[in-house]
């Protein structure tokens, strides 16, 4: 689907806009070796927000969104969640795994445990959750996300879709206070695209405070509050997705828009 396809207003109920930011991340600069991945990045992400973040190849989207869970170690600047700067290690880091959900682009599921292993070990491990809660909680998430008939199986015995929308149900077993996407669909048939799509705007509109790297316009349009649009490292213009996509300002999104929405 094109934004062009799909010219409804976001369907996510807008965030209050009241209160602390959930997410902050403050002058946030970031070098691999000479390259300046993130300049002077200034960002906040309000409680239910969901914040879509596009760009051409190699502008820094990937890099911004491991920042916020710390896979990426920043060189200068502060990220802050819910108040707090992300701790650097210890029991600390492990509760902010936990409160920061992440999906990537390879699933990246235990290949050796089943789906329903996959989705209960986390709270267990990491939150002390007993087996039987822990069970009882991944099924229902497992029902959600629509591959609860699957729960007795390998990774590898479902399809693309499934094991990323067993990816999402296995983030949400730890309760994240926000949900960091990173390219979920790029990895997928164009079939299974609209599924996880589905679960993710669900999330939507539940109210799921959420950060998306994607190239899909149309969730963009359907599900985003907010359009954050990258270039060569920087963000260069953030708007609604309704304004950024009729009106974009600068002439980077402006050509950039122009090669993605050709048809
Ligand atoms: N671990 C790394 N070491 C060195 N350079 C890196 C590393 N990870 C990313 N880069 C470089 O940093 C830049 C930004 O990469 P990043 O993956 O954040 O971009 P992106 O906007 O997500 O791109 P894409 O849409 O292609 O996934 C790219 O030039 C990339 O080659």
């Amino acid at each position: 689907m094109t934004a062009r396809d799909d010219a409804s207003a976001p369907s996510a109920a807008p965030p209050d806009g009241t209160g602390e930011p959930l997410v902050v991340l403050s002058d946030v600069q970031k070098y691999f070796g000479e390259l300046h991945v993130l300049q002077d990045i200034n960002l906040s992400v309000a409680h239910g927000e969901v914040v879509v973040v596009i760009g051409p190849s190699g502008s820094g989207k990937s890099t911004l969104c491991r920042a916020i869970n710390r896979l990426e170690p920043i060189d200068s600047g502060v990220i802050t969640l819910d108040g707090q700067p992300l701790p650097a290690e210890g029991k600390a880091l492990a509760r902010l795994r936990a409160d920061v959900g992440m999906v990537f682009q390879a699933f990246n599921l235990f290949a050796h445990k089943t789906v329903l292993q996959n989705v209960m070990l986390g709270p267990m491990k990491a939150k002390n959750v007993k087996k039987s809660e822990a069970e009882a909680d991944a099924m229902r998430l497992l029902e959600r996300v629509g591959v609860a008939n699957q729960a007795q199986k390998l990774p590898a015995q479902l399809s693309g879709g499934q094991q990323q929308r067993v990816a999402i149900a296995r983030a949400l077993a730890m309760k994240p206070k926000v949900m960091l996407f990173d390219e979920p669909t790029s990895a997928l048939d164009p079939e299974m695209i609209n599924e996880v799509l589905d679960v993710m705007t669900d999330l939507a509109k539940e109210g799921m405070t959420m950060v998306v790297v994607t190239h899909e316009m149309g969730f963009a349009r359907k599900a985003a509050h907010r359009v954050v649009f990258m270039d060569d490292g920087r963000i260069v213009e953030e708007a609604e997705p309704e304004e950024f996509f009729s009106r974009p300002k600068s002439d980077r999104a402006k050509d950039f828009l122009s090669k993605i929405l050709t048809h």
